[in-house]
């Protein structure tokens, strides 16, 4: 079956869970936008929903669906939020930001009561890190932020190379954060949770797309039907 047929199923598992009334989180990226554009069709049909986007693009994609949208600075917390991963493995721990959207990604799933991921079953691994792990960080000292990444791989049983993403006009990737983004090429990472700790401890990093204790619930969709796996 086709990739962006089976997305589009795993985004329409995820939007049996949304009740009128309820706050969401509006991923980014290929998944996401299948949820998106699934929700503006209920919504034109009297849904009556709220969505917080984590990108610009999401945004513009949600506007063009008749979404309503807000922001965390009008309301506390949202119901839940349904988002894309790049790689999850079975403890529903995941590696996100391939689109450069982590971290408002992060900051929406972590003021949300649940998160669903949505995806299809290639993005199911055993050990995290097949992915190249975004990372966001500062522009200013990047080669010293670059130093103390290779340290936190060193110490957390990892490594490999480190790779400045580029943009489209050959120029760094900007974030919608005005940020860079490191891709760091690890193969595998056998303690995402120790990893994590380790980067967040950065000072040139703004944020990484490990999200290690965040997602609910993962939806995945494969050939032979939908699998739900729920956090334990
Ligand atoms: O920054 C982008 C996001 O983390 C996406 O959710 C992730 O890259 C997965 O995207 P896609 O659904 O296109 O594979």
């Amino acid at each position: 079956m086709d990739k962006e047929e089976l997305k589009r199923r795993a985004a329409a598992r995820a939007l049996d869970e949304v009740r009128s009334g309820m706050k969401l989180g509006l991923g980014t990226g290929s998944t996401a936008k299948h949820f998106v554009e699934l929700l503006g069709e209920r919504v034109r049909d009297g849904l009556d929903v709220v969505g917080v986007p984590t990108s610009e693009v999401t945004r513009a994609d949600a506007e063009r669906c008749g979404i309503r949208l807000t922001t965390l600075d009008e309301i506390d917390r949202l119901d839940i939020t349904v988002d894309g991963a790049d790689e999850a493995d079975g403890k529903l721990d995941l590696i996100k930001g391939g689109g450069g959207a982590l971290l408002r990604e992060k900051i929406v799933a972590a003021a949300s009561d649940r998160m669903i991921v949505i995806a299809d079953e290639s993005k199911l691994v055993d050990t995290l890190g097949r992915f190249p792990l975004p990372i966001e960080v500062i522009p200013f000292g990047l080669a010293a932020t670059r130093r103390a990444l290779q340290l936190a791989f060193d110490a957390a049983g990892c490594a490999g190379e480190l790779k400045l993403r580029p943009g489209k006009d050959g120029h760094a990737f900007v974030t919608d954060g005005g940020h860079w983004i490191v891709d760091a090429r690890l193969g595998r990472i056998p303690d995402a949770p120790r990893l994590a700790q380790l980067l967040s401890a950065i000072p040139g990093v703004v944020e990484h797309g490990l999200f290690v204790g965040m997602a609910s619930t993962l939806v995945l969709a494969g050939a032979t039907g939908i699998r739900t796996i729920e956090r334990a």
